[in-house]
């Protein structure tokens, strides 16, 4: 029985629920979740389109830094790529795929939300990619997903600076596709994938294959480069940082 990846069936579309309180936070129970729901809903020929959500506080906060602390240099060279395919594993489904982003949505949380075809935000909504102030890069597909939607100049922006961005800004940058009163945002996320229910499926799937090129190679690229990451001194520095001060605070040495 999943714990904190449930899916429920609502007539064609598949709802896909986060839950890992305070703020779903991605640990390796999660990833393991997120790929089984992902290759369930693959084969179910009665889901034609899959809805991703969260809770009110968090859609997901991103990895588990305390989780990812614990991991040597030779931990991730060895699962980094896995886990990027844990955290991407929704943009392989051969079906329409939307996300109801409440809260916060960032570092892995939000490459959940990119591995999606569609992002749908709270107007309450915060989103980033943080990974920098741990003193690594995003790694489950975010700078390959991320550069692909809004460009080289603001993946850079967002990145380099680990930003959060309010659902206004988000729009603007073609980093979500609506923003809806908080209250909303679920339901419309839903009527958006309930539209295709009984619709061409396997033409709906031979367009998410022909849109969505291969970015095998960049995903590796980013992999390999999040785990040399995790031999450094500012990924030490970083990290432990956020577990005993909280974000933002680390003192980094460019080592
Ligand atoms: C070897 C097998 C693999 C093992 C790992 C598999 C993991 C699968 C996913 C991996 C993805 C990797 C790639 C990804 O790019 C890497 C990342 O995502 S790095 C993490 C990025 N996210 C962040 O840096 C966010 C950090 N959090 C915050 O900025 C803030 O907490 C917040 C979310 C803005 C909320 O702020 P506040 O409202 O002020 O609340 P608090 O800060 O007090 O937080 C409440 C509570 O939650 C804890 N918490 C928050 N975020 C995380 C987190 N990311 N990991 C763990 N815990 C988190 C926080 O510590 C508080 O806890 P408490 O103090 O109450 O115990």
């Amino acid at each position: 029985m999943a714990e904190h990846v449930r899916l429920t069936v609502e007539g064609g579309v598949g709802v896909v629920r986060l839950d890992r309180p305070p703020v779903n936070a991605l640990n390796r129970t999660v990833r393991e979740e997120l790929l089984q729901v992902a290759a369930e809903v693959t084969r179910r020929g009665d889901v034609r389109a899959v809805v991703v959500h969260g809770g009110p506080k968090a859609f997901a906060a991103g990895a588990d830094v305390r989780e990812l602390a614990a991991l040597s240099g030779a931990d991730m060279a060895a699962e980094a790529r896995r886990i990027s395919a844990g955290i991407g594993a929704l943009a392989s489904v051969p079906k329409p795929t939307v996300s109801a982003l409440t809260g916060f949505a960032l570092g892995g949380g939000l490459e959940i939300a990119l591995s999606t075809d569609r992002r749908i935000a709270a107007d309450t909504a915060k989103l980033g990619l943080p990974e920098i102030l741990l003193g690594v890069i995003p790694g489950g597909g975010g700078t390959q997903r991320l550069t692909r939607l809004i460009g080289e100049a603001a993946a850079l922006d967002l990145v380099y600076t680990g930003r959060f961005v309010d659902a206004e800004e988000a729009l603007k940058l073609g980093l979500v596709d609506e923003v809806v009163p908080a209250e909303e945002v679920y339901d419309r996320a839903f009527a958006y994938a309930a539209q295709f229910e009984n619709g061409p499926s396997l033409a709906y799937a031979a367009a998410k294959k022909a849109i969505k090129q291969d970015l095998e190679p960049g995903l590796d690229l980013e992999s390999a480069l999040f785990a040399d990451l995790f031999t450094t001194e500012d990924r030490d520095i970083g990290m432990t940082s956020f577990l005993e001060n909280g974000p933002g605070k680390a003192k980094f040495t460019g080592r």
